[in-house]
């Protein structure tokens, strides 16, 4: 099994930015004084590479994942699945990012501990695994992981026969008592605060014995190409999912198939950087980018035209061209609030106001996102105004400051374009961008100093 470095408390991903007490040092954000060109090759999708993770841990045959994510999130889940009994091994990658990963999977033991870090996708994905091996399983995670929602997963799984020990909050941590199956069957569950929790219980449901339908109980459902995301890399090993109807899933049981998966660039980590070109008024390009995805991140694609951007996407390259101008915009973001902290910091810096509402679950990601955004940019002198679902965002002439991260990579990577446009921006804690892109201050100094033009 491979060991973790970026689940290590001393892990320093960037050498030199921690100082001697081993605190993160703050990152000076870069404010080039030109437009940009640059063409920015982004790694694995977290989302993608997780899901097929999971899957082939699950499966019955062997699995290549090639150019998966290497990053704190999927090490986490590398680890949780070797606990529990997958061997997932590195082979030589084509991906340029690290190397690919062959996943045997093995009989499935619990007996362990899993580390959720802050991991969304560890801590929801991984419980009806534990449920479905012989031996209990503890799962904990951050301290910040302690108050994300999980009793979804909590009693979904109780519903369908799995016994769970927990502290009756609805969070980590708690113990999943594995017997070596689960029996099953229809179960209702509110997933209004994140649709992981139907992804979680769909991806192991074909291993379940009557399988799963999973009814949303609940008046919300935010998020949903993930849920498609997840449909469709079951189907695509050999699993039959039907939806009797609207907010419905019904996974059939049945082999999960072994398979071999190229993982695409992660779509949402590319928002920062094509946020960049709209900034700077120049011009970001993406290769790699999928024709036909599930990735919300392709929401892209509409979603900054209505700040200024023209967007053209040819020959498998994304690119986005900005005016220096932003304009305001109004947006829903209830299916891609993992776009949400790039979009807001567009709109902090635009000419209009800006209301961007469907989000009020965002205040359950890394962070209350809500409330770090509105904090953060009002330091720098910007007028936020928290809705119950969302931010109102009015111009205003912004100056520089440190940024606090929240521990939530999409803070840090929000503050770094702000600072695009405002000197003297300082990142605190840049290096928590390893949850899923450990490269980031690299690929952003390339891209702000010309090394990655075209
Ligand atoms: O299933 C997934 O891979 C994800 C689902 C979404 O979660 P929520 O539904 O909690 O927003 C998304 O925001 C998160 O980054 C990744
Ligand atoms: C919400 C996010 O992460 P997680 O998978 O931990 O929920 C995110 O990456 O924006």
């Amino acid at each position: 099994m491979l060991i973790s470095k970026y689940s290590q408390p001393d892990f320093n991903p960037f050498g030199d930015e921690f100082d001697e007490e081993g605190e993160p040092q703050n990152w000076p954000a870069p404010t080039p004084t030109e437009p940009l060109t640059a063409t920015v090759r982004i790694p694995g999708s977290k989302s993608l590479t997780n899901r097929e993770l999971v899957l082939s841990a699950l499966a019955a045959s062997p699995s290549l994942l090639r150019a998966p994510l290497h990053s704190r999130d999927s090490q986490l889940m590398v680890e949780a699945l070797g606990l529990l009994g997958a061997t997932i091994d590195e082979v030589p990658g084509s991906g340029g990012f690290g190397p690919d990963w062959r996943v045997t999977p093995g009989e499935l033991l619990g007996s362990t501990s899993i580390d959720c870090g802050l991991a969304g996708t560890v801590m929801r994905f991984v419980p009806p695994v534990a449920a479905l091996a012989l031996g209990p399983t503890s799962f904990d995670g951050d301290e910040s992981a302690r108050v994300r929602p999980m009793s979804a997963i909590i009693t979904g799984l109780r519903g369908l026969g799995v016994d769970i020990t927990d502290e009756g909050r609805g969070k980590l941590p708690f113990t999943i008592h594995g017997t070596g199956s689960v029996a099953g069957g229809r179960v209702n569950i509110d997933a209004s605060l994140s649709s992981q929790f139907v992804s979680g219980l769909a991806l192991a449901a074909a291993r379940f014995d009557e399988g799963a339908h999973i009814v949303h109980t609940g008046e919300r459902l935010p998020s949903i190409p993930h849920i498609d995301m997840t449909v469709r890399t079951l189907e695509a090993r050999g699993v039959i999912v039907e939806r009797p109807a609207e907010g419905e899933w019904k996974v059939l049981p049945g082999e999960i198939a072994g398979a071999t998966r190229d993982i695409e660039p992660d779509l949402s980590n590319a928002a920062p950087f094509l946020a960049a070109a709209l900034v700077t008024g120049g011009t970001v390009s993406i290769p790699g980018w999928p024709e036909d995805t599930t990735q919300v991140g392709d929401q892209l694609r509409q979603l900054l035209p209505h700040f200024g951007a023209a967007v053209t996407l040819a020959d498998g390259v994304l690119t986005v061209t900005g005016t220096g101008t932003i304009t305001g915009a109004d947006l829903d973001l209830s299916e891609a609030g993992e776009l949400a902290p790039t979009m807001v910091g567009l709109a902090a810096l635009a000419t209009g106001p800006s209301t961007i509402t469907g989000i009020g679950h965002i205040r359950h990601h890394e962070t209350d996102r809500l409330a770090a955004l509105a904090t953060e940019v009002n330091r720098l002198g910007g007028r936020v105004t928290e809705l119950a679902d969302g931010l109102r965002i009015e111009p205003s002439e912004l100056h520089g400051g440190v940024w606090l991260s929240y521990q939530d990579h999409r803070m840090a990577t929000t503050g770094a374009l702000i600072g695009l446009a405002v000197a003297g921006i300082e990142i605190n804690d840049v290096q928590t961008t390893a949850k899923t892109l450990p490269q980031f201050t690299e690929l952003w100094t390339a891209m702000v100093t010309g090394a990655s033009r075209s």
